[in-house]
């Protein structure tokens, strides 16, 4: 497949379904990660942009707009979406690659998933219709009642930068197939795509207002999102500190929020692994995929003593194969980190690990023949210590720190020692210890001989710091229902709970 070169559209904001000039006509530049250039500018959204927004959704979950949809409707333009994102997947692939850093093919593959997670949605919404009404069997024959599934009302998502338009998908296709009007803040790093997806909307006819599209900084325009008396629900995935912010601010307003906060996630390899190979390749994957930075990254690695030496050998033979270059060059599978500011974090992070007497085993530097862009070499570190920065924090880049372990208890204790709880894997032949483990972590999500595959039919979400809710699956589809019990008195007979004053 021919890569296509693009340029970056130039967008305004997303709301009633049309492009709207920012109230202050503000704009913020878009940075190629490889290249280091401003390549275009998306809208900065501030308040004001955020009340018209949440006003135009509201309006259309009015009496006769996108609140009273059938699910089988919303399924009809959420499978529209769909066909769009298909056709438009080459050009999207590389929007995301400029604007974000991924390896093309990684874009690629992403752009299939929001295709796929559009589907899965459609035939969610569909079967709504079925189920939105359901009896609830009482004890009693003077009453009838029921559960309606209705939408929640206007959602405010708030996405992060590492999967721009897949993470915008994980909220954006739920939302619409319950049948909520929702207003979307993707983050000020990687926002093209997720503007396309605003066009494509367009394109397809979406009822205006049902989706908006605010591009913007977290504090001008994801803040008076969450603290939007007017928006209901606040779905947000990104990092830990701005979580708690979130939770703060929407907790004045009893809004419910669910938060996704990424972690520092274990991978356990056993000796008994039946190939060295298989598993080494895993390692590599769950923690260098995405140039490093997955929230459920299993950026531990604790290897059992037995097997150590030969496996970090051979670690080190495969990370040094792994190919760092220009995203869009063909088998590209390392590009630069997002931005300036996580490039100096990352390398920040490897050089306390330094300080504090660890090894850095491979990397930890810009790979030489790469003279600009964000680039950070896949990095292994040892001899790390529990009380270690880089043990405990979440780095989000190429950066995995390993520790070995004699028994099982010991591998248990070291797996779950983090404050974070979303993902956790462990490689072994042995089933039943691997049933052990699966009991064992305190994670949200459990890989056994793999680490990271990530499907739109299981749920996905976290404990712990990692945050709480469920994202994906039909767990998701409940994050935008509004549960209501509806109570219908079907006797003749008075209630007689007051005593009847005389005959008229
Ligand atoms: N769990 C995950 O998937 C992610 C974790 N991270 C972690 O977070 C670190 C910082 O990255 P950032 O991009 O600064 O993450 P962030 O959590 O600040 O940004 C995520 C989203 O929240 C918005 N936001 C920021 N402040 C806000 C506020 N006060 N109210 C409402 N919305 C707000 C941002 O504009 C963006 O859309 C990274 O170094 C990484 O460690 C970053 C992105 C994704
Ligand atoms: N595939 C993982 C999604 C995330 O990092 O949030
Ligand atoms: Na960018």
């Amino acid at each position: 497949m021919a890569i296509p070169n693009m340029q970056i559209p130039s967008r305004q904001l997303f709301i009633d379904g049309e492009w709207r000039e920012p109230v202050k006509k503000n704009r913020l530049p878009v940075i190629n990660p490889a290249t280091e250039e401003i390549i275009g500018y998306i809208p900065a959204a501030t308040a004001e942009d955020v009340d018209i927004a949440v006003k135009a959704a509201r309006r259309a979950l009015g009496r006769n707009g996108w609140g009273s949809t059938t699910g089988a409707q919303r399924a009809k333009f959420l499978r529209a979406i769909a066909a769009k994102v298909l056709e438009k997947r080459p050009e999207l692939a590389t929007l995301e690659t400029i604007d974000n850093g991924k390896p093309w093919f990684e874009a690629a593959s992403d752009i299939d998933d929001v295709v796929a997670c559009f589907e899965y949605y459609a035939d969610l919404a569909e079967a709504l219709d079925s189920k939105n009404k359901t009896e609830v069997k009482l004890h009693l024959d003077s009453f009838k009642t029921h559960v309606y599934k209705e939408p929640l009302g206007v959602v405010g998502l708030i996405t992060p930068w590492n999967y721009p338009l897949l993470m915008t998908t994980w909220k954006v296709a739920p939302a619409l197939a319950a049948g909520c009007a929702a207003v979307l803040k993707p983050s000020e790093l990687a926002s093209i795509t997720s503007l396309e997806l605003g066009e494509i909307c367009r394109e397809v006819g979406l009822p205006p207002g049902a989706l908006n599209i605010l591009t913007g900084l977290g504090h001008e325009a994801g803040s008076p999102l969450v603290s939007h008396p007017d928006v209901d629900k606040i779905a947000f995935t990104g990092s830990g500190p701005t979580g708690i912010k979130i939770m703060t601010a929407a907790a004045q307003l009893v809004k419910p929020v669910t938060l996704e906060l990424g972690g520092k996630s274990p991978i356990v390899v056993f000796d008994d692994i039946p190939n060295i190979d298989i598993a080494v390749e895993w390692t590599l994957f769950g923690c260098f995929w995405t140039n490093g930075q997955i929230c459920s990254a299993t950026s531990r690695l604790i290897i059992q003593d037995t097997i150590a030496s030969q496996f970090l050998d051979r670690l080190l033979e495969w990370t040094k194969n792994i190919k760092i270059s220009d995203p869009l060059e063909e088998d590209c599978k390392l590009g630069p980190v997002i931005s300036r500011g996580q490039y100096e974090k990352v390398l920040k992070l490897i050089s306390t690990a330094k300080n504090e007497g660890a090894t850095i085993l491979y990397g930890g530097e810009r790979p030489q023949h790469l003279k600009k862009g964000y680039y950070i070499q896949p990095t292994i570190i040892t001899d790390v210590d529990t009380s270690m920065e880089i043990w405990k924090e979440e780095v989000f880049g190429p950066v995995l720190c390993v520790k070995t372990f004699k028994t099982e208890e010991e591998a248990i204790e070291l797996a779950n020692d983090t404050k974070y709880g979303l993902g956790a894997a462990i490689l072994s032949k042995d089933l039943d210890r691997c049933e052990r483990f699966t009991k064992a972590f305190q994670s949200g999500i459990v890989w056994i001989n793999c680490s990271q595959p990530c499907f739109w039919q299981p749920p996905w979400g976290g404990k712990k710091r990692s945050g709480f809710g469920r994202e994906l699956g039909e767990w998701s589809l409940e994050n935008y229902l509004n549960i209501k019990q509806v109570t219908q008195y079907v006797s003749d007979e008075p209630w007689a709970f007051y005593k009847s004053p005389s005959k008229l």
